[in-house]
């Protein structure tokens, strides 16, 4: 059967032909005859050929760089390709998760509707005359798509056609792209193929809280041209911070398959300076997160690098934070605070848009405000402690279970009970083969209690150490008043009028002593 487009396309063949002949017989014409003529011809030729065609090269530019918009096409017309064309290509596709992808062979055609309007795609292929040795020999041989469509559409075709078909294309790409995790090892980022299971139904919060989150994403991921407008880079930072076990980085996993981008997991510390962080910055792909996992343990990002014994004082000894902001950690990295800061908003964090930058920490007190000030981390969210509507998510997870009678114990005890929603995860998982949902609710009940009574224990032992450093201190002021007030006696015994107040003489004799 002969193609509609192709039937078209020979006859313009044949016409163009035609008028070349014409123009052959330039000399034998004088001039304004010769244009008469060629005027006339195209009239006719435009009567009898309507129809317009464009064509889309496969290689471009000096270096033959692949097109851009001849890959979105073939994404676009793969679909249609695999239900109308006859002879189909496999093409193989780097980083998808439909790693070959059908497009049409040469010269098959396939037809598709846009607001009504018909065209026809064909693609072609021009092999080089000359037989001659090339590295590239899939770069000599030139392949075009060819879009037929007539000439009365032309308006809408390539004002908005052509751009819908880029644009799904592309579309398509991304949503059929293996995503990635890159890390940060040496200088560069290096990729494994990001396969995390987590989702926002799989995560344990507050459905309220939830819904907040994916509105905010939603409303970043369309929000190319209101961020256009009002002159900010298309970028959001979100600060997730709780105790260690409350999802962070599960919902970090969850934002990213949500939104179908990569993330790019940066390790502070193994970047050497500020430099290299901004290399590294340029180096991520759109449509990413950047994380920074326990921004607080990362580095000493607190501006003035002080030295360590000054900011070590006996109350930070044992809390893992300042051990490592102290430099306990080892690091030989130079990255600063205000390096830190110009990597999320100085001028080269506009370059590549649409991306999220994401700290978490357990200890959002210790950061510097300038860090996490609303506009660097637009959204602060607080990953807590499990509550009966996360620990009902858990139980639909790990049991399948939406009800049971003993959900009421559970809540009761969740009220009064700071326990994980990791802690919880880990006693719901069925430990034997013939544990129930109920033998699961049992064993974590017992859990809470545990943890209820350990609390409790926990408290009990500090307001006993509290209680007894209060006592202490109480003591020794005691007996500094007692030595206060026995110095005044002796000054008085041994004739000297001193009108002075316990407290000044106080101050004086502790400074005698010391320098005594
Ligand atoms: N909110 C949650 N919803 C679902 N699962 C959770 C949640 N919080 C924790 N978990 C479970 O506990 C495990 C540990 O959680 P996750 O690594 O997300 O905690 P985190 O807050 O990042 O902890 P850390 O501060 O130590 O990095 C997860 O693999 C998941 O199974
Ligand atoms: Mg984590």
């Amino acid at each position: 059967m002969m193609m509609m487009g192709e039937t078209w396309s020979q006859l313009g063949s044949l016409i163009a032909t035609a008028m070349f002949l014409w123009a052959m017989f330039d000399k034998y014409f004088p001039h304004h005859l010769r244009s008469l003529i060629l005027s006339h011809s195209k009239k006719l030729a435009s009567f009898v050929y309507p129809y317009i065609q464009i064509k889309f090269h496969e290689f471009t530019g000096e270096y033959l760089k692949r097109s851009e918009a001849y890959a979105a096409i073939e994404t676009y017309l793969s679909e249609k390709s695999s239900s109308e064309a006859k002879s189909l290509k496999a093409v193989v596709v780097k980083d998808s998760s439909q790693p070959v992808q059908l497009s049409m062979d040469e010269n098959e055609e396939v037809t598709d509707e846009f607001e009504g309007i018909k065209v026809w795609w064909v693609v072609k292929k021009i092999t080089p005359r000359t037989q001659s040795f090339s590295f590239y020999p899939e770069m000599e041989e030139k392949r075009y798509y060819k879009l037929t469509f007539h000439k009365s559409h032309q308006q809408i075709v390539c004002g908005k056609y052509i751009s819908h078909v880029l644009q799904e294309g592309k579309a398509i790409t991304v949503r059929n792209r293996q995503r990635k995790l890159c890390i940060n090892k040496s200088r560069k980022w290096s990729h494994v193929t990001f396969e995390h299971p987590a989702s926002f139904d799989t995560l344990a919060m507050e459905s309220k809280k939830k819904e907040d989150i994916i509105n905010d994403l939603i409303k970043f991921s369309q929000g190319k041209e209101y961020y256009a407008k009002i002159g900010k880079p298309w970028k959001r930072g979100y600060l997730l911070y709780g105790p260690p076990g409350t999802g962070k980085s599960s919902m970090i996993a969850a934002m990213a398959n949500f939104m179908n981008y990569d993330i790019y997991d940066l390790e502070l510390t193994n970047v050497k300076d500020n430099t290299q962080l901004r290399r590294l910055l340029i180096e991520t792909t759109s449509k990413s997160i950047i994380v920074i996992e326990d921004i607080d343990c990362s580095l000493d990002l607190t501006g003035q690098r002080k030295k360590k014994k000054e900011r070590v004082n006996n109350e930070e000894k044992n809390d893992p934070a300042s051990k490592m902001a102290n430099g306990e950690e080892e690091s030989n990295s130079k990255v600063t605070l205000s390096g830190l800061l110009n990597f999320i908003d100085g001028l080269w964090s506009a370059c590549g848009g649409e991306r999220i930058i994401v700290f978490t920490t357990n200890y959002v007190e210790k950061l510097d405000p300038a860090l996490i000030r609303r506009g660097r981390m637009d959204k602060h969210i607080e990953l807590s402690y499990c509550g009966l509507e996360a620990f009902k998510v858990l139980a639909r997870n790990y049991l399948d279970i939406d009800s049971h009678p003993l959900f009421v114990t559970i809540g009761h005890l969740l009220e009064e009970t700071n326990i994980t929603p990791a802690d919880v995860a880990e006693n719901l998982m069925p430990k034997a083969l013939n544990d129930d949902a109920g033998t699961c609710l049992e064993k974590l009940i017992e859990a809470i209690k545990t943890a209820k009574e350990e609390a409790k224990k926990k408290a009990e032992e500090e307001a006993r150490l509290k209680a007894e450093k209060e006592e202490r201190k109480k003591q020794e002021a005691t007996q500094e008043d007692v030595k206060v007030k026995s110095l005044a006696k002796e000054v008085k015994e041994n004739g000297v009028e001193v009108v002075i107040d316990d407290k000044t003489l106080a101050k004086e004799v502790k400074e005698n002593e010391v320098i005594a």
